[in-house]
């Protein structure tokens, strides 16, 4: 740097697993909030500036320059503001959390071109620029298309022949819409109720039954916040992937947007589709994007509003080593922070949000009947004690052929076993039981021990039953969808039927299959019961609920009924088209099962409710669970010890453990888990930031949703 010039010096957030902002320098006042471009650990990156500080001209030498500033929009502080607090609440590098806002590097987000002043020497070098001089070109482009090598392009670009062109930046489209659908009256209503609070922050809890036509609802706020501004960007969150598809059209045809205003955000893009995608939300000629959890934390140009669907779905927690977070409740903390609206859709609310509802001012909009007269499903119960066949009752297979009579479709639906399945005595069904709590125990069989995840009890196993006495008779017991699939390929060997599992490949070619009826019957796990609609499904089976209902978690209750609702709700959507279900299970008396069966969601969020304030758990208390590993058991053990005896002993903090963990090794690791407790005024964070120890691996998750 020259003596006399002005330098000016800049914190920068790099999209790299580092805690900490790093200092650049520049010639020129660049404004907080910018995109730039910059080296980082000899790779050149996308970087945002967080502020200027003060630094010694003598220093500069140390000093890096920032290469260039980028041709896409400011973030507000806003977004700087959001970045931090995501940092902050979750215990994630700043630098991890920026690592989803942006794709890294800037060359393949904005087009090249070649500077004019530069004459090319080497033969390559004349290539590039014979290509590139008349037309600017994405960095993908120049090598699919041209065979250019990637380094000829690296090369040309650190040596300055090649430049970003600013024409990437297109204007924004303006949006017409075509509107064809009609609000019942009914949601007619909650719109109109729910318009005046879209203009501030406000949470509103949407609480519709399966088959309200929230959906409709999503429709008519969009339309809505792009009347009021042209330029409105809509961030529509969604748990599963394979939703998104559907979702996309049927926003489009119900508001006649083509595919350039609305685009979809999540893992399964191609890197191409990313570039662009996230260019489009850049600098906002995407208006309604349909994303997975990470879009939370995107630098949309003008966010509007958020809507979370499936608002209780568990897959919005991103559950990773050292990295997780909860896209809703980031969702409601960037809402809070832009000072916009954010709808939380469900038809089985998080107890979370019923208590916000209760105890924080979250707005709350209840539907109570479906759309068009459709009528809930019948459930007919079948105890499973009397009959002689373990997978499948005889009311069960005599629906099913009823059904495929009428040319409707069936789902049959078992969850496949966990990690930990519950201990059942397969002589008298005696399940074991937590002596603290009502909660079953579950099995670990790396420590030999049946376990409480409530209370942390644990006891030695021996295999005998305590309440019949025989031995050799407990089981832990699962049945997977294979082994159903092949009973049915058995019993209607020319009805075509498909497996859907998280882990079924082609999962949304098998939904479409399901949806223009050339599959009959449908095998799945739990992700079959997310907000699918399929308008011919008449009979669903719930089979093997028993290995269903308990795990280590203590949500275990509220998920299963979350999901047995949902799951429900797909039968008999339309009008003429009468749904039916049947329940399979052993235990009729238990509480879950009484509440789906007399369809009553009220029951078992009472008895959740008071059981979680009674053990001091969420929503009324909050937890914070950490996971100490290390190759040997004693060790782990030890380090878990040492750790808590660091934490000051505090009336307000409540410190369990350790104990083993759920899953007590993982890759050569064993795992013990500690688990502080608290209410939710205490602050988690600066006593995490005084007294928790940095290491790789001790892993913070706050507020988690299980104890894996
Ligand atoms: N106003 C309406 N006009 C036409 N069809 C409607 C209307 N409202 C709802 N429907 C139809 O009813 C069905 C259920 O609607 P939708 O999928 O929006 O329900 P939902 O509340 O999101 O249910 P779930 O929670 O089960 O996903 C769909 O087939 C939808 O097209
Ligand atoms: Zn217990």
């Amino acid at each position: 740097m020259h003596k006399g010039s002005h330098t000016f010096y800049y914190e920068i957030i790099v999209p790299f697993n580092v805690k900490q902002s790093f200092t650049y320098l520049y010639e020129c006042k660049i404004e907080i909030g910018t995109l730039v471009e910059v080296e980082f650990n000899k790779r050149k990156s996308i970087g945002i500036i967080l502020c200027t500080v003060d630094y010694d001209d003598d220093q500069a030498y140390k000093v890096q320059s920032i290469l260039q500033v980028l041709p896409l929009p400011r973030q507000s502080k806003e977004f700087l503001s959001f970045l931090i607090a995501s940092n902050t609440y979750n215990f994630i590098a700043i630098g991890k959390v920026f690592q989803l806002s942006v794709i890294r590097n800037a060359h393949e987000i904005t087009k090249l071109i070649w500077n004019k002043d530069k004459i090319p020497k080497s033969t390559v070098q004349k290539k590039l620029c014979n290509i590139l001089l008349n037309q600017s070109l994405y960095n993908v482009e120049i090598k699919n298309e041209y065979g250019i090598q990637q380094r000829t392009i690296d090369n040309a670009l650190c040596e300055g022949y090649l430049s970003l062109s600013d024409d990437s930046i297109t204007e924004c489209s303006s949006v017409t819409i075509i509107r064809d659908y009609v609000l019942s009256s009914v949601q007619n209503d909650v719109f109109n109720n729910m318009k005046t609070l879209l203009h501030q922050f406000s949470p509103i809890v949407l609480d519709g039954v399966t088959g309200s036509g929230k959906t409709l609802i999503f429709f008519a706020v969009i339309e809505y916040i792009l009347l009021q501004d042209s330029d409105a960007q809509l961030l529509i969150l969604i748990p599963e992937i394979a939703l998104i598809v559907n979702i996309i059209k049927r926003i489009q045809d119900a508001l006649g947007f083509g595919d350039d205003i609305m685009i979809a955000w999540h893992s399964g893009l191609t890197e191409s589709q990313r570039r662009i995608n996230w260019q489009k939300i850049v600098v906002g000629t995407a208006r309604v994007i349909i994303g997975a959890r990470s879009a939370v934390f995107l630098p949309y140009k003008n966010l509007k509003l958020i809507i979370v669907d499936e608002e209780h779905d568990s897959s919005y927690k991103q559950t990773q080593t050292n990295f997780s977070y909860h896209g809703r409740d980031m969702a409601i903390l960037r809402a809070k922070i832009f000072s916009i609206p954010i709808i939380l859709s469900s038809a089985t609310p998080s107890l979370e949000s019923i208590y916000n509802i209760k105890h924080k001012g979250f707005y709350h909009f209840k539907i109570q009947e479906r759309f068009n007269e459709a009528q809930f499903p019948k459930i007919e119960s079948v105890n499973m004690k009397t009959e002689p066949i373990r997978y499948l009752s005889r009311t069960l297979i005599e629906n099913i052929k009823i059904t495929l009579e009428k040319q409707q479709q069936v789902i049959l639906f078992a969850n496949k076993r966990g990690f930990s399945p519950c201990v059942l005595c397969k002589e008298c069904k005696m399940r074991m039981y937590c002596p603290n709590c009502s909660v079953l125990l579950t099995y670990h069989k790396g420590h030999n021990i049946v376990l409480c995840h409530f209370c942390y009890y644990s006891a030695g196993f021996t295999n005998r039953c305590v309440s019949c006495k025989t031995d050799d008779s407990l089981i832990m017991n699962g049945l997977g969808i294979e082994k159903i699939s092949q009973e049915i390929h058995r019993l209607f060997p020319d009805v075509p039927h498909a497996i859907i599992s998280s882990d079924s490949k082609n999962l949304v070619d098998t939904i479409a299959k399901v949806e223009n009826n050339s599959i009959n019957i449908v095998i799945g796990t739990q992700i079959i019961a997310k907000g699918y609609n399929f308008p011919n499904l008449s009979l669903i089976g719930i089979l093997d609920i028993e290995n269903n209902i308990y795990n280590c978690d203590f949500r275990y209750l509220e998920k299963n009924f979350q999901l047995l609702y949902q799951l429900i709700g797909r039968a008999g959507r339309v009008k003429g088209i009468e749904g039916k279900v049947i329940l399979q299970s052993y235990q009729q008396e238990n509480i879950l099962i009484r509440s789906i069966i007399n369809h009553d969601r009220d029951l078992l969020y009472k008895h959740e409710l008071l059981n979680r304030e009674k053990h001091k758990m969420p929503p009324y208390y909050r937890i914070t669970s950490i996971i100490v590993r290390s190759p040997k058991d004693i060790e782990a053990y030890q380090k878990a010890i040492d750790l808590i005896g660091q934490f000051p002993k505090r009336p307000d903090i409540q410190i369990l453990g350790p104990i083993p963990a759920p899953v007590s090794k993982i890759k050569n690791l064993f795992r013990y888990s500690v688990l502080l407790k608290y209410k939710a005024s205490f602050k988690i964070q600066q006593y995490l930031q005084e007294w928790a120890v940095y290491d790789r691996n001790i892993i913070y998750v706050i507020d988690p949703i299980d104890f894996i």
